[in-house]
């Protein structure tokens, strides 16, 4: 199949790209960029005026639950959310059940997401057996099935002898690993950000300091090991500053952040108790939020992730307390960063698409995908106009608890290119 786009203005930073242009596309890739491109027979054209096409948007943090929790999200349903959200990639995290610490359970989610046939699934393998954060898993096994990343999302690793034994272990191999920052000890029983929620609630606290402490940890076992180093769902001014520390010392760190924490705080969170604002970590303060965005403007945060955490409607309709922590993200991301930061003319299209699209391909080793002539076909059209109104319905992930429900964002996806098949036509997954 081939497809030509008329009149996109593409934006691709590592090409040099910003400007109005006709792409090719002919099967598994991007046969011609230029102007006034003539279709051949049999290419379908598509009218892209007024549309952006960048290089598929990665998002390198999402949690499938499959195998263990399909009632909540599978490789099939997480996919299709994935593909109306506007992404050709995502990173599954390994908390399912079993853990995925196996060659074999890598080899399960990239044949899963073969068959479901949208996106492509890059699974991030458990650091240790079973995410107890006791002895290492099979990390070069998993790294000739496929693995990505390295992480125990979900925890921290307790143990800084255990992390050294990972890093020092994953830094053989050409991988990141991603740290959850959580002393168990600090976060206990905590339920929300510890300062001012907790006491206006009167609810546990989590504090800032259980994130932060261990950032510096990892921090400095990066330095002891020269394992590469990401940190995941930063969410305090503090947590970003070490980061910033770090990378002014040429250390390999990196970092991601997720629209929750960017465009949402603790004061959001009232008397009505929305569980579906209870996460891990917790909505910061309004400075945190604030700090973050800054951070992801100027570059010192390096990937916009979702940390889409699908949970089904038992165990969020209930007390705050017993509520699982998790907001699902695929289906807004896109809109919130378009509606919240592009439009209002705070983030350029280049930068958007390099924490979009450009660095999580970076930080996960993946090759390159550009909007440019030989490139895989992975891309992602955009209409700036068109509106979402977050609803139940809109939602196509299994599970419906999403932090921004009845908000009306202006800016989505409406096309998607995987290896040149058409995932995502005029808004509907294929
Ligand atoms: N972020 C969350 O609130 N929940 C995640 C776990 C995690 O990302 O740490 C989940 O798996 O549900
Ligand atoms: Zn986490
Ligand atoms: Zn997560």
């Amino acid at each position: 199949m081939a497809f030509l786009l008329k009149g996109a203005h593409a934006v691709d930073p590592q090409v040099g790209l910003d400007e109005v242009v006709d792409v090719l596309i002919d099967g598994e890739r991007v046969a011609e960029v230029g102007s006034d491109l003539e279709a051949g027979q049999d290419v379908q054209v598509i009218d892209a005026t007024g549309k952006y096409l960048v290089p598929g948007l990665v998002d390198m943090h999402v949690h499938f639950r499959d195998p263990g929790f399909e009632y909540k999200e599978t490789i099939e349903t997480g996919s299709r959310a994935a593909t109306h959200g506007g992404f050709t990639d995502v990173a599954t995290m390994p908390n399912t059940d079993p853990v995925t610490d196996t060659g074999t359970g890598i080899r399960y989610q990239i044949d899963r997401g073969h068959a479901a046939g949208l996106c492509h699934i890059r699974p991030i393998g458990a650091m240790t057996r079973g995410e107890k954060g006791e002895a290492l898993s099979e990390i070069g096994d998993m790294v000739l099935e496929g693995a990505v990343a390295f992480s125990d999302d979900g925890h921290g690793v307790q143990s800084a002898g255990m992390m050294r034994t990972c890093m020092e272990y994953i830094a053989q191999f050409d991988r990141v690993a991603i740290a959850h920052c959580e002393i168990e000890t600090l976060s206990g029983h905590g339920v929300i950000n510890e300062g001012k929620a907790s006491t206006r609630l009167g609810m546990f606290g989590w504090p800032a300091l259980a994130e932060e402490l261990e950032i510096y940890r990892d921090i400095e076992l990066c330095r002891l090991t020269g394992c590469p180093l990401h940190i995941a769902h930063i969410s305090t001014v503090k947590g970003l500053e070490l980061v910033k520390g770090a990378k002014a010392e040429g250390l390999p760190v990196t970092c991601e952040v997720t629209p929750h924490h960017l465009f949402l705080n603790e004061d959001d969170i009232d008397t009505t108790y929305n569980t579906n604002l209870k996460m891990n970590p917790p909505l910061r303060t309004p400075d945190d939020a604030a700090a973050l965005r800054e951070g992801i403007l100027d570059g010192s945060i390096d990937c916009l992730v979702t940390d889409h955490a699908p949970h089904a409607a038992h165990e969020k309709d209930c007390e705050w307390e017993i509520a699982f922590f998790g907001t699902v993200g695929l289906e807004t991301s896109l809109p919130l960063m378009l509606n919240n930061l592009v439009r209002t003319g705070k983030m350029s299209w280049q930068r958007l698409v390099e924490v979009m699209a450009v660095n999580p391909r970076s930080v996960l080793r993946l090759p390159k995908v550009k909007v440019e002539r030989g490139s895989v076909a992975d891309l992602t059209l955009i209409d700036p106009d068109r509106e979402v109104t977050v609803t139940e319905d809109y939602l196509q992930s299994r599970s419906k608890n999403s932090a921004f429900l009845g908000q009306t964002l202006v800016g989505s996806a409406t096309d998607v290119f995987v290896a040149g098949r058409r995932t995502l036509e005029n808004g509907v997954v294929a």
